[in-house]
């Protein structure tokens, strides 16, 4: 792979995955904070992220990428929260 060209075609491809999961990942996200406002329950949960965190570093097979996937994933999780955030702010305000 040294073509400017097709590597950027296989980023694109790579790219399109992540869309994918990602939205994926906050749909589920949005159930999370459903059953939060049904039990009273704090949008924050810091020994779930602790575990998914290392979990997830685990799963690595690049150890030289650890600390840049911790990073990703806490990115990940603050924007889990903020959508968190905002469902919860909407639903007091109803
Ligand atoms: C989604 C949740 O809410 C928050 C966001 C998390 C996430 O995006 O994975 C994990 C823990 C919580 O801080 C949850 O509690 O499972």
């Amino acid at each position: 792979m040294n073509d400017l060209e097709s590597i950027r075609k296989e980023i694109d491809k790579v790219d399109k995955e992540i869309i994918t999961l990602f939205e994926k990942r906050m749909d589920l996200v949005k159930y999370v904070v459903d059953y939060k406002i049904k039990n009273n329950m704090k949008v924050l949960d810091s020994s779930r992220e602790n575990l998914i965190i290392e979990k997830n570093k685990n799963l690595l097979q690049n150890k030289e990428y650890s600390q840049y996937l911790e990073d990703f994933f806490k990115s990940l999780m603050d924007i889990s929260k903020d959508i968190q955030e905002k469902i919860l702010k909407e639903n007091i305000n109803e």
